[in-house]
């Protein structure tokens, strides 16, 4: 297991947001998390990524405790965090996106050594294929469509080779043919790495998903694969019948 989550809580004012979670995620699987509004599951990532502080319980990632590490520590441990809406930065180029979040010291800009930026060049254009992003190294962020954001965003992750990847809501706005290339994407990133994604559209689910965790009012509803989990009478129940 890459991720063990052992009796996770944290609570906002009383009101517990994950209520006593466990969890676990392995080597290469691609985990899907769903549940209704207020489940629990952006809290979830923000404390697996350090964002937000648990009240108790333990996050082990590969074995080494992350409940307590700065968010800065923890994603140098390999743990790679993408918010729902992209962030990047819109003035400067699909390249230039892709050199700043390459990992300290590999930066083109400033780099005195010649070896060292051929190295960034091969890193840069690299992410940028895996992303789609190859043909725009040129442009500028701003003129990408909101999809290809959100791939600049994945590809900024992917510079810097995490284990782990923490994604929400990855096809929100997406157009079709792009969630179908992002299925692709996740596929190919998955026989590498780890990855959770938060969910909302089932057909995708269904397309990417090894295993699906359900949540509801912070609690653990349901496990197990996408057939499972959708005849699961208390999924039916409180997410997928409405
Ligand atoms: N910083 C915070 N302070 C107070 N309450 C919070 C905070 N963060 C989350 N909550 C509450 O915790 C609950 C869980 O929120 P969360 O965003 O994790 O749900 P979610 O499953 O991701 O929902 P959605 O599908 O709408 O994104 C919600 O009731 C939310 O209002």
């Amino acid at each position: 297991m890459i991720l063990e989550i052992r009796d996770l809580s944290v609570s906002f004012d009383g009101f517990k947001a994950v209520d006593n979670l466990n969890l676990s995620v392995g080597q290469r699987e691609l985990r899907v998390v769903i549940g209704p509004n207020g489940a629990g599951k952006t809290t979830l990532l923000d404390m697996i990524c350090g964002k937000t502080r648990p009240t108790s319980g333990q996050i082990l990632f590969d074995g080494e405790e992350m409940t307590r590490l700065s968010e800065d520590r923890i994603v140098k441990a390999g743990i790679g965090r993408k918010f729902q809406t992209p962030s990047v930065y819109e003035d400067l180029t699909v390249a230039e996106n892709l050199e700043i979040s390459l990992p300290q010291g590999q930066g083109v800009l400033g780099s005195l050594c010649f070896r060292r930026d051929a190295r960034a060049r091969e890193a840069i254009e690299a992410a940028a294929r895996e992303v789609f992003l190859l043909d725009a190294l040129a442009h500028k962020a701003g003129q990408l469509s909101h999809g290809q954001k959100q791939w600049l965003e994945i590809g900024m992750l992917l510079t810097q080779e995490p284990r782990l990847l923490l994604l929400d809501e990855p096809v929100a706005g997406m157009s079709p043919r792009e969630r179908e290339q992002t299925a692709e994407l996740l596929s190919r990133i998955s026989a590498g790495k780890s990855v959770i994604v938060i969910e909302h559209d089932m057909d995708f689910v269904k397309r990417i998903a090894h295993k699906v965790t359900v949540l509801h009012q912070g609690r653990l509803l349901s496990e197990g694969s996408v057939e499972q989990v959708q005849s699961d009478p208390r999924v039916i129940d409180v997410y997928l019948g409405h």
